[in-house]
């Protein structure tokens, strides 16, 4: 295991971050710099929407990366308690070699390759010594203050566990986490692909001490405990086995070279604001990075609206008025969509369901057109609710007057910042024409949604 072996991750790390502990970024410049994002999207910075983006952003940064400028020492220090281990007799217990593990430890980090958030699950075991032992809320608190920091998984279970061998001092500690990271499809082929993989995941470990030589019976104790909460332990990667490129953004390909100059400046701005939380641009994980979340954000560039619309613009298609005595309900579900928040530019995904009448055995608009509309609106800055009934709107202008939308989505800025409520998702639903007085009919289409989502 040869994340275990690794001598220099030691406690300096905390240090190696050029700032102040209780030094607090200034928020004014990193809000001037996403004013130079939201421009280069072709955003008005004075619409009603994001006038306060800049400093939603900004604060939501600054709490993201307020690891920086806390010590992990400092928050195990007077949690250490006398607790006395075996007097007599074989084994080990309590204070003095009894494997002590908390699991689920749910924690937020940034990527350090694309500046998004990625979830963690955080399981940390250790083996007291010198008969005392560490409050265990201060376990989670240590694993957080290296999770609020710009980050890779290695590093980060790097981190946390030689802070916690530093602080402790136990005869061994071991941190398992498992990663996951949002996963883009590749917006320039201008389609979803329904196989695409929201997520990419990974699991890392590291260990101090006993847990140093990964064939010890400590880790299989370990991870025996893991097991109890489900967690398949044989997909555990070590450092030597993790790949160079967990982050999807790294292959991503290049933007369209007319847009070099306005990406610069935003690349600028990025830069500028890694400086201000404290982070160094030019460190070698960091130094792409402006560029990868500029050609993420681009993704959502207003004027690039029309062309993801394949061609499709909205009206051009006949209306198509059935008749209520012939007409029956038709559905598409599970369309998926992508787009980002415009008060926090986290993004926010999730899938789109539309119901309509048309006449009995005809089938006026394919899927691959409703998949374009939702794809359309998806992709700019949005908040849920106008995407909903934009989307409604639009296929109601095509097919007579009589849509039903239902848009279920998770949000990051509800997830991964802010209140932090892990695995919440957010629908909303729009009635036009029928659907808004015909009960039936609306429970009908609400059910053909849950049947899908349970078979
Ligand atoms: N209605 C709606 N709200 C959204 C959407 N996306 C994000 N939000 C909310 O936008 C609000 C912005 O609130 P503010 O108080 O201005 O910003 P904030 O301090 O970052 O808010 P917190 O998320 O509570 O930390 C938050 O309540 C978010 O949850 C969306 O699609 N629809
Ligand atoms: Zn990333």
């Amino acid at each position: 295991m040869g994340a275990l072996d690794e001598g220099h991750f030691s406690v300096e790390l905390e240090d190696g971050v050029n700032v102040e502990v209780g030094f607090e970024p200034e928020t004014l410049p990193i809000e001037e710099a996403v004013k130079v994002l939201l421009q280069g999207l072709g955003e008005d910075i004075n619409r009603e929407g994001i006038r306060k983006t800049p400093a939603r952003v900004a604060k939501a940064l600054c709490e993201g990366t307020r690891g920086y400028r806390q010590k992990a020492k400092d928050i195990v220090q007077g949690a250490l308690f006398p607790e006395a281990g075996l007097d007599e007799g074989v084994g080990h217990a309590g204070g003095v070699g009894g494997l002590v593990i908390v699991r689920d430890l749910d924690l937020f980090s940034y990527c350090e390759s694309c500046l998004l958030p990625f979830q963690v699950k955080c399981h940390v075991g250790y083996v007291p010594s010198g008969q005392q032992v560490v409050g265990l809320s201060k376990l989670s608190r240590v694993a957080d203050v290296f999770a609020k920091r710009l980050q890779d998984p290695q590093r980060l279970a790097d981190e946390v566990c030689s802070a916690l061998n530093h602080g402790i001092k136990p005869t061994g500690v071991a941190v398992v986490l498992q990663c996951l990271h949002i996963h883009f499809p590749n917006l320039e082929l201008g389609f979803l692909d329904s196989t695409h993989q929201e997520w990419v995941k990974v699991s890392v470990c590291s260990g101090k001490g006993l847990f140093e030589n990964s064939k010890a019976t400590i880790w299989s104790d370990f991870l025996s405990l893991l097991k109890f909460r489900g967690m398949n332990v044989e997909k555990t990667r070590t450092k030597d086995s993790t790949s160079p490129c967990w982050c999807p953004s790294q292959s991503s390909s290049a933007l369209i070279p007319c847009k070099i100059e306005l990406v610069h400046q935003m690349d600028a701005a990025v830069t500028s604001i890694l400086k201000s939380l404290g982070e160094d641009p030019s460190r070698k994980e960091l130094v792409r990075t402006p560029n990868r979340y500029v050609r993420w954000l681009m993704n959502f560039e207003k004027a690039n609206l029309e062309l993801k619309l394949n061609g499709f613009v909205c009206g051009k298609m006949d209306p198509f008025h059935p008749s209520c005595n012939e007409a029956e309900m038709q559905s598409e579900l599970n369309l998926a969509f992508w787009s980002l928040c415009e008060h926090h530019l986290l993004p926010f995904h999730g899938v789109v369901h539309i119901g309509y009448f048309c006449t009995k055995g005809t089938n006026p608009i394919a899927r691959s057109i409703l998949e374009s509309i939702v794809h359309f609106y998806g992709f700019k800055l949005q908040v849920q609710e106008r995407l909903t009934r934009q989307v409604s709107e639009t296929v109601s202008s095509l097919l007579g007057g009589d849509v039903i939308v239902v848009v279920e989505a998770s949000h990051s800025c509800m997830v991964s910042r802010g209140i932090e409520k892990l695995g919440s998702n957010t629908a909303t639903m729009a009635l036009l024409g029928r659907f808004s007085t015909d009960a039936a009919a609306k429970n009908m289409f609400l059910q053909s949604i849950q049947n899908t989502s349970t078979s």
